[in-house]
């Protein structure tokens, strides 16, 4: 199944929706965004505005981090960041392995966003062993033969996957066998685990098939020159329960 969802249930231990969650990183982008420009308090409406979400259910949403902001004055801005945050585990510092580094894996371990988020690249590993020392990065790639041991002197939690598809799975293995209990995979095929480890995959891919399909629906639309046109779409939709992750792609 192509999801972006995590195998866990709804509701997380501490009473948090999985729905909250998803939504956290949006508050803290805004938010962060906020105090980048010194703005010390928000109301709702603004910042429901900022990270695109409804205003109740932002303040549902952080009703269940025990903040309820102040009547006319809004969220404290500086608090809030720190608050989620602390919710999502970002007051540590999270070591992350990526394997496999080609072209993906190569422009994610570039990627700066990650450590100024709390996400250290610890290692970058491949099966090529010509890529073995040379440095990606800044980071010498080390091969996948000492994987376990990498993840080891690391405390590696955090895996992401960027191998061929057909490698995925293998790799997926190895890196739970290790120790990792979470994994971000970039491979287009769907990851068995086990209890415990949580999966997100991220497929661009599948994103521009599902604006394909509205951009079709748009263009059928204006050729019969129904502005408000009722045009159903498919019983599947390309949209998950959520009406935001996709759940099962056309053939
Ligand atoms: N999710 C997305 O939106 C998205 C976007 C682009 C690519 N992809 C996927 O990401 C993956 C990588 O794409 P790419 O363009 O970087 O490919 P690439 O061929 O440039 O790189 C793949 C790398 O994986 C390494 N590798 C192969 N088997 C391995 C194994 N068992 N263990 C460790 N390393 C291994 C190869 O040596 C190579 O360096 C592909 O599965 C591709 O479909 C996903």
């Amino acid at each position: 199944m192509a999801t972006g969802r995590t195998h866990r249930p709804a509701t997380r231990s501490r009473g948090i929706p999985e729905a909250t969650v998803a939504r956290l990183p949006l508050y803290l982008r805004a938010l962060t965004a906020l105090s980048e420009r010194s703005v010390p308090t928000v109301s709702s409406e603004e910042l429901a505005a900022a990270a695109g979400v409804n205003s109740a259910k932002l303040r549902k949403d952080f009703s269940y981090l025990g903040s309820y902001g102040t009547r006319g004055v809004g969220y404290d801005v500086e608090y809030l960041v720190y608050q989620i945050s602390r919710e999502l585990g970002l007051t540590q510092d999270w070591p992350v392995v990526i394997v496999g580094i080609g072209n993906l894996g190569a422009a994610l371990a570039n990627y700066g966003g990650f450590a100024s988020r709390g996400f250290r690249v610890a290692a970058l590993i491949d099966a090529d062993p010509a890529m073995a020392g040379k440095p990606v990065a800044g980071i010498p790639v080390q091969h996948t033969d000492d994987l376990e041991k990498i993840i080891d002197d690391n405390g590696v939690s955090i895996g992401v996957i960027a191998t061929p598809a057909g490698a995925a799975q293998q790799v997926c293995d190895r890196l739970v066998a290790a120790g990792v209990t979470s994994i971000l995979n970039f491979a287009p095929t769907v990851l068995s685990v086990p209890d415990g480890v949580d999966v997100r995959k991220v497929d661009l891919s599948i994103e521009l098939q599902i604006l394909a399909f509205h951009e079709q629906r748009k263009a059928g639309e204006e050729a019969t020159g129904e502005s408000e046109a009722v045009v159903r779409a498919p019983k599947d939709s390309g949209k998950g329960p959520d009406g935001d992750v996709p759940a099962v792609m056309p053939a």
